[in-house]
């Protein structure tokens, strides 16, 4: 019997899977034969080196706090975990207290907003740090009551002694697909910090950000050693890409980066659309999961599972940064001048882009 046979799901494949497998290694592990996997696995991953990623635990349509709660109690378990693993900074999903209701443009769901200082995730957060002696970075919708209660995507830096040690918020709001985040907060207007911690400079680039490389660039210029990227993101829009993009910001700023996606299928109580003349629907799609860690050496962690809640734990030795960057040479060899004066003149309202046309092209009218 062949190894199709052998492992070919038998039953419908399980919501969220990938043909039946919860995560591409799986899937790989399944089909391809042991000695001919290491090579694909060094060619796909590198070689090996947390995350906490997570579904909501409550339907959409049971009161807010209810949902908080639900969702709360799962990952206080999975960080104790964490914590109980020796885990040092750790990294939850964008937005992990709510469902990710966006798609909706309902406003009602601001009743999740909370200040950075003093929500409820936040103190539940400054209480498990504290425990565990661990950094952690939690990602909530953040209402600004000193300013009007303006409403942001933030994520907060919490220390290994349960303080908040700062913020940063998101700075590229997704206007695709059911992404209409822009209905709810603007752009962030906290720059490219990083956190100095205990345990390292780290920094967080939230989810549509990844998409940006300057925006990875600056954060590595401000010296980040690892770059977190909590993120919402659904299968159908951007899982080519997912495993890229992570990726690419270590390899072209010699540092580690962290992709954590939320998981799991959210259903809304009221139907929305897409804008594209599809019918209304109530779900957003699926939130593929699959977090890894991808180092500066262009080596990488294998994923969590694609329709699981999950926790990755990966020994990142920051060292290695440095090593690539002077093998490397990328951050010396920048021409950080001549984008400078370029980013310039290109924000100027008589920008020329700078284009030499073949003499011998027939001239548009
Ligand atoms: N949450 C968020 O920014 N999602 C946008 C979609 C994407 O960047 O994949």
């Amino acid at each position: 019997m062949g190894s199709e046979a052998l492992h070919e799901p038998k039953q419908r494949p399980a919501e969220g899977s990938l043909a039946g497998f919860e995560s591409l290694e799986k899937l790989l592990k399944a089909y391809v034969p042991a000695d001919k996997l290491r090579e694909v696995t060094r060619v796909l991953h590198g070689f090996n080196q947390g995350l906490i990623q997570n579904s909501i635990k409550a339907p959409t349509t049971a009161p807010y706090h209810d949902q908080q709660q639900a969702i709360f109690k799962r990952v206080r378990k999975l960080i104790n975990a964490a914590g109980e693993a020796g885990v040092k900074i750790l990294c939850l999903q964008e937005a992990w207290p709510m469902p990710f209701a966006f798609c909706t443009r309902e406003k009602q769901w601001l009743e999740f907003a909370e200040p950075a200082d003093s929500g409820p995730s936040v103190r539940l957060c400054m209480e498990l740090a504290k425990r565990h002696n661990m950094v952690i970075v939690s990602s909530i919708l953040e209402r600004d009551e000193q300013h009007g209660d303006t409403i942001w995507n933030t994520a907060v830096v919490i220390g290994n002694n349960g303080n908040v040690i700062g913020k940063h918020r998101k700075n590229h709001i997704p206007r695709v697909g059911d992404f209409n985040e822009s209905t709810y907060y603007l752009e962030g207007n906290t720059g490219h910090p990083v956190f100095e911690t205990v345990y390292g400079k780290i920094a967080i680039n939230i989810c549509y950000g990844r998409h940006h490389p300057l925006n990875w660039m600056a954060f590595g210029l401000n010296g980040a050693e690892i770059v977190f990227n909590p993120s919402a993101t659904v299968g159908e829009l951007s899982e080519p890409m997912w495993s890229i993009e992570a990726r690419n910001a270590a390899i072209a700023n010699n540092y580690y980066v962290a992709g954590i996606n939320r998981v799991g299928t959210e259903h809304f109580p009221n139907q929305f659309t897409s804008g594209d003349g599809a019918p209304a629907h109530s779900a957003f799609g699926h939130f593929y999961g699959s977090s890894y860690v991808a180092a500066p050496d262009a080596s990488r962690t294998p994923s969590l599972a694609r329709n699981k809640d999950g926790l990755l734990i990966a020994d990142l030795d920051l060292n290695l940064n440095r090593q690539v960057k002077d093998k490397w040479c990328f951050q010396m060899t920048g021409r950080h001048n001549l984008y400078a004066k370029f980013l310039n003149d290109y924000i100027q309202l008589d920008f020329q882009p700078q284009i030499i046309r073949d003499p011998s092209l027939q001239s548009r009218q």
